[in-house]
């Protein structure tokens, strides 16, 4: 388990002025050049240390600088970060690289404070002027690296207090830390574990996202609606899996067969939502689909009294997807099996049964081609990112409390729902 240390640690720095470099000195910085390589960690030290090749093919001979946003509040500092990145995308010229960085306390969760890398090989060295602009505009924080003649970087903060700008410390190579930096902070920001914590994120976008007004009355409205004695009279079946896996063509085929009512989450009534809530940083959109969630649970108490229940995603698919969009690089990093991450959250339903539908990539994106829907930008990823895929199904089946049960589908139809029928009868007297 991680040390719990729930500090909000980025915002109380950012309370304090942008420049104080001494601040970040207990921290370990962590730069991706890509997702299939392990990152480049090194931290800042009034000493020299050792000297390291990984760190000079980082740093190379180019301009380097590191740059995060850092706002008050965890949504204005989760929009800025996405506006950062766009705007460093579209100013630099070409020959800058960017890349994604990181600098957190080792192994203590909700310390993580994403950031970006830049090193500027282009003819015009254009990034200093760019990162002192966006400086210049908002909360933005900058520091410079240089190399000294004897090989060493250093590091210094862009600022226009001179003290400040003349304090330097040496970046010296840091070990990689036993949990991955970018599994720190999913807790009550990737993935909530009570309603009630995903209501405070949608609270605090109200001024910014009117839509989210809209949202929480829903959610109030349903959970005044919902009977909250659920005794579980008829089973709750929950069908999960990546995209094209045959989930819609299982769920129908299962709520005729059953005589069952067909519930799916996010529900209905956020249809009008979700394109909206798609476009925002994970802390907003892993919330909207947090909340979903309990309006589908109230749904499943209402129907489960007179009726077996069939839901087309639910937690299981909030968690996994979330999860591995948090965590960056290889399925490796992924919090390790009985995390408490994995864990069902105290305050929602549990079904009855969780399926797993599974089939080989190679039938997924033959189902996907032929179906040939638009898909949302996550779809596209899991096509294209084989990383991403297995981490999703990957963090599919670590999730706790209840389980998911693992369907081969690459059967015919038919076959899926008499082999599906066959479990439900075994495990739900059904
Ligand atoms: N068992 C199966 N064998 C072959 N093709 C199937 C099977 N089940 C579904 N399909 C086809 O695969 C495609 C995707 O199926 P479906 O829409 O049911 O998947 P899904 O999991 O609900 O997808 P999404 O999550 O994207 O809505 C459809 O064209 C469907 O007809
Ligand atoms: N209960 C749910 C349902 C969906 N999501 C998210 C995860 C993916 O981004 C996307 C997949 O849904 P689909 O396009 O298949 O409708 O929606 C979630 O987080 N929780």
């Amino acid at each position: 388990m991680f040390t719990l240390h729930c500090k909000p640690i980025g915002y109380r720095m950012a309370n304090r002025s942008m420049s104080r470099l001494a601040q970040w000195c207990s921290r370990v910085f962590m730069v991706e050049i890509n997702e299939k390589t392990e990152p480049i960690y090194f931290a800042l030290s009034s000493k020299p240390g050792a000297r390291n090749s990984e760190l000079e093919a980082l740093f190379g001979s180019g301009k380097l600088f590191s740059v995060c946003a850092l706002c008050d509040g965890r949504v204005q500092s989760a929009r800025s970060h996405v506006h950062l990145k766009t705007a460093l995308a579209e100013k630099l010229a070409p020959g800058c690289d960017l890349f994604d960085t990181a600098s957190f306390l080792p192994d203590v969760n909700n310390s993580l404070i994403r950031g970006f890398f830049l090193r500027d090989n282009s003819a015009l060295s254009s990034a200093e002027r760019v990162v002192t602009q966006l400086q210049q505009k908002g909360s933005v924080c900058v520091f410079r690296y240089t190399r000294e003649e004897n090989g060493h970087y250093l590091c210094s903060a862009v600022t226009d207090e001179p003290a400040e700008r003349e304090r330097i410390y040496y970046v010296t190579p840091a070990p990689a830390p036993q949990h991955h930096p970018s599994t720190l902070n999913i807790i009550n920001s990737d993935v909530f574990y009570q309603m009630a914590e995903a209501y405070k994120v949608l609270q605090e976008c109200s001024d910014v996202i009117p839509e989210s007004k809209a949202v929480l009355e829903l959610v109030e409205e349903q959970q005044l609606e919902s009977n909250s004695s659920h005794d579980k009279r008829f089973p709750v079946i929950v069908i999960e899996g990546l995209d094209a896996t045959g989930k819609t063509t299982l769920t129908c085929s299962l709520q005729k067969a059953l005589g069952a009512v067909l519930l799916k989450s996010p529900p209905e009534c956020l249809a009008q939502f979700r394109q909206r809530f798609d476009a925002e940083p994970p802390l907003i959109r892993r919330a909207f689909y947090a909340l979903g969630n309990y309006i589908t649970a109230a749904q499943i108490a209402r129907e489960s009294s007179h009726a077996p229940v069939i839901v087309d995603r639910y937690w299981h698919s909030t968690a996994a997807y979330a999860i591995a969009t948090a965590v960056s690089g290889r399925e490796e990093n992924l919090p390790a099996v009985g995390s408490e991450i994995y864990e069902w959250p105290s305050d929602l339903l549990r079904p009855s049964l969780v399926l797993l539908l599974s089939v080989s990539p190679e039938e997924r994106l033959r189902r996907l081609t032929h179906r040939g829907l638009d898909k949302t930008e996550e779809e596209s990823q899991l096509e294209i990112n084989h990383l991403f895929r297995r981490k999703v199904d990957e963090a599919y089946k670590r999730i706790q409390n209840p389980a998911c049960m693992v369907v081969d589908a690459s059967p015919s139809p038919d076959h899926v729902l008499e082999q599906v029928l066959c479990l439900i009868r075994n495990k739900c007297n059904l």
